[in-house]
């Protein structure tokens, strides 16, 4: 039997261990600079100072794992056989304003277009955590649009198969037959009609009395509907078995809109326990052995997806052991030089690869097809025999009583007493309950791949502006940590059912909070000192200095070198690095507070949705490349503060060396260039500040709260250093 897929690992790796021979030589010879040179007087700064190079140190060997042995996977589509084991693709939406009906649609019609095999046996289910009409309402309409857009798919072979950027292409039409010609126009057409309604209802906040009377489902709205405190809804939008056809007459996918119960004090535990539902209206409805997981804002981008994951598997080998397959999360429509560094390549293009080597990577919440069993929460073991064909709970029930019997799985009561959460599906308590998940499936033995098709398998649609982007780390930097301070820490739970390299991903990921630390300690001590006249790193003329430069010259162009590698640019890089700074002192900073407020049972951290909509001003800023601030979000206020602070110094600094030459230079050369560079980088923080006047620059409340608070840490820390 030949493979269906194979293995390869990266090319140029013992150079890459030369230059780890190099950089981890530096890091000793640093600690021992350290040690050795103890400043007596300024003890505390020195310790604050020396604690985070430690950190930083650390965070760099821990990143090893992912740069040790990259690991790329080819598949073999063609060798899969006609008939496959049948899938079930859990889609997921909570709000109807942060999460268009329309984006909904096109994301669910990009699916139910997936070529897989013979029989085409996937399942759709749609959770709506909104409640809402106007969801449904779009949901309604792509189920009817589905039944001519699944053949004009089929028929013309296309891609992508969302119809929104399938007909925003500007050469879908080009050089076609003209039985081509008529249908694109014919579908498009049709897709612009559907557009139109699903925006109407959207302007109108309802859906037209006509429409209405077209589906029974629409009868739940008859009254409001509270999205936090009402009854389950489920309506069968397409009949599977056969029963509804397509424009040729062709079965169509079933597909099963789905909102459960949700009443005022019942934890609904937010993404984890909506995919939970899902998963037990699919087992109740087609029980299929493995279960594609989608968010609404990543529509599929190639209809083979599927079929790649299988090959994963089906192959005779290895595959017993694969508990999910997880494809990148690559975004749409980011700026060329990926202004809020949400195009997230370094984690997809060049980290993810790494962990292959190692069981393979986290569980990305999106694009991840995974084993049911393995999700429900059966453990690895050698002799597993995995089940590739499932009989549904169902048998010869009406459309009608099998929504009733989801009502009744979908209740907010139905997990009481039972493991959900716990010890099965989606796990509970976390913010990131995906990576969560991913690491409970990982130390029950299970192994995951990742994998890259070249026609990417999804794309999303990142936050675009900063507030977005700094609450979305905010919650997945609170929710990694959680996972750290947890019973399934990895290094506690993790010894003996990880790998070291996997244990030291997981490290790495669950840790990211904790840069806030050596960050603030790097862009506040070295300028406070500087200002007070207290050197913290050996002077220019000292050979040690050369260290530092060093190990600070090397780590950047190391970073820069692999971004350009994954087709980055300079400029994406500098805009990342800024980025990474901006979350360091706020989201990280931020989480480590939820976190220690939650350990006194202050607060709970939870799911702040990021918003999916832009208007038309902002997304101008937005395609020019300028940074968007405009709500007055307490998130900005570390960023400006140290930017204000080491800009300040380093006028004050550069000012004294004009006056006083050389001499003074050299005492203070790191932190001097240290302020210097925070400064440069803070560049479109000042202009939003002070120069823009734009409604995306920065509210002067924030402004006036900065100033006063860089004032504030200037007079108040200063006696300390
Ligand atoms: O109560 C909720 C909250 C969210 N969602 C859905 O969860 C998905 C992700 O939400 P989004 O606001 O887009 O968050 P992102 O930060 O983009 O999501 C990333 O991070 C999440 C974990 O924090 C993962 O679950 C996601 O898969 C991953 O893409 C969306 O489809 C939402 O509709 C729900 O269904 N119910
Ligand atoms: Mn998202």
């Amino acid at each position: 039997m030949t493979s269906l897929f194979t293995t390869r690992q990266a090319a140029g790796r013992l150079l890459y261990k030369l230059y780890f021979a190099v950089f981890i030589a530096g890091i000793f010879s640093l600690f021992y600079y350290r040690v050795t040179h103890i400043q007596g007087d300024h003890f505390f700064l020195w310790f604050l100072v020396t604690l985070a190079e430690f950190w930083f140190g650390a965070t760099w060997i821990f990143q090893q794992s992912f740069r040790w042995a990259p690991t790329f996977h080819t598949t073999y589509t063609d060798r899969l056989p006609a008939d496959l084991p049948p899938i079930d693709v859990m889609l997921c939406t909570a709000d109807p304003d942060r999460e268009p009906p329309a984006l909904v649609a096109n994301t669910l019609l990009s699916l139910m277009a997936y070529e897989y095999d013979v029989n085409n046996k996937v399942a759709y289910y749609l959770s709506d955590d909104g409640g809402s009409e106007l969801t449904f309402h779009a949901a309604y309409q792509a189920s009817v649009f589905a039944k001519d857009w699944l053949p004009f798919c089929r028929k013309y072979n296309v891609e992508p198969r969302a119809p929104q950027q399938y007909f925003s292409l500007e050469n879908s039409v080009r050089g076609g037959s003209q039985g081509f010609q008529q249908h694109f126009h014919l579908i498009k057409t049709k897709f612009e009609e559907m557009q139109e309604r699903i925006a109407k209802a959207g302007r109108s906040r309802k859906v037209a009395e006509e429409i209405r009377k077209q589906h029974k489902g629409f009868q739940e709205w008859d009254s409001t509907v509270n999205p936090l405190d009402h009854r389950s809804i489920i309506e069968v939008l397409v009949r599977g078995d056969g029963i509804d056809l397509d424009s040729e007459g062709k079965p169509m996918p079933m597909l099963v809109y789905v909102s459960r119960e949700k009443r005022p004090g019942h934890p609904h535990h937010y993404k984890a326990g909506a995919l939970n539902a899902l998963n037990r209206v699919s087992g109740l409805m087609s029980n299929a052995p493995f279960i594609l997981n989608v968010d609404c804002d990543m529509h599929s981008n190639n209809s083979q997806a599927l079929r790649h994951a299988m090959c994963f598997f089906l192959d005779h080998k290895e595959s017993h052991r694969i508990g999910y397959v997880q494809f990148p999360q690559s975004f749409g429509g980011i700026t060329p030089n990926d202004l809020y560094g949400n195009g997230v390549k370094r984690i997809f293009e060049v980290e993810f690869f790494g962990t292959n080597a190692y069981n393979g990577p986290m569980y990305a919440g999106t694009g991840s097809v995974l084993r049911r069993e393995a999700l429900n929460g059966r453990k690895f073991t050698s002799d597993i025999r995995p089940r590739f064909e499932e009989k549904p709970a169902r048998e010869n029930e009406s459309w009608s009583d099998l929504e009733e019997k989801a009502r009744v799985l979908t209740s907010c009561t139905y997990e009481k007493g039972k493991t959900w959460g716990k010890e099965m599906g989606l796990r509970y308590g976390c913010a990131v309950e995906d990576v969560f998940t991913g690491m409970v499936l990982h130390s029950s033995g299970w192994q995951s791949v990742f994998f890259s098709p070249e026609r990417k398998a999804y794309l999303g649609f990142p936050p675009v502006n900063t507030n977005d982007t700094l609450i979305q780390h905010k919650r997945w930097s609170t929710g990694l940590l959680e996972i750290f301070l947890s019973d399934y820490c990895p290094w506690t739970h993790g010894v003996g059912r990880l790998k070291l390299g996997q244990i030291m991903c997981y490290s790495f990921y669950t840790l990211w909070a904790l840069w806030c630390l050596p960050m603030l300690c790097y862009a506040l001590l070295p300028p406070l000192a500087m200002v007070n006249g207290v050197p913290i790193f050996p002077k220019a003329s000292d050979p040690w200095f050369k260290l530092f430069a060093l190990l600070g010259l090397a780590s950047h162009a190391f970073s820069l070198l692999e971004l350009l590698v994954a087709q980055g640019t300079v400029k994406m890089w500098w805009n990342e690095t800024r980025m990474w700074m901006m979350k360091g002192s706020s989201s990280y900073l931020v989480s480590v507070i939820v976190i220690i407020l939650k350990s006194l049972g202050i607060s709970e951290a939870g799911f702040e949705i990021t918003s999916k909509v832009i208007d038309d001003e902002a997304l101008k800023r937005y395609r020019e490349e300028v940074m968007e601030f405009a709500v007055p979000s307490p998130m900005f206020i570390p960023p400006t503060t140290l930017a204000l602070l080491n800009l300040y110094c380093f006028i004050k600094a550069a000012t004294m060396v004009m006056i006083k030459g050389w001499a003074a230079f050299d005492q203070m050369a790191l932190q001097i260039i240290i302020s210097g560079y925070i400064s440069l980088i803070s560049m479109p923080l000042y202009e939003a500040m002070f120069l823009r006047k734009d409604k995306g620059r920065m509210p002067t409340c924030i402004t006036v709260y900065s100033s006063l608070l860089a004032l504030a840490l200037l007079y108040v820390l200063s006696p300390f250093v």
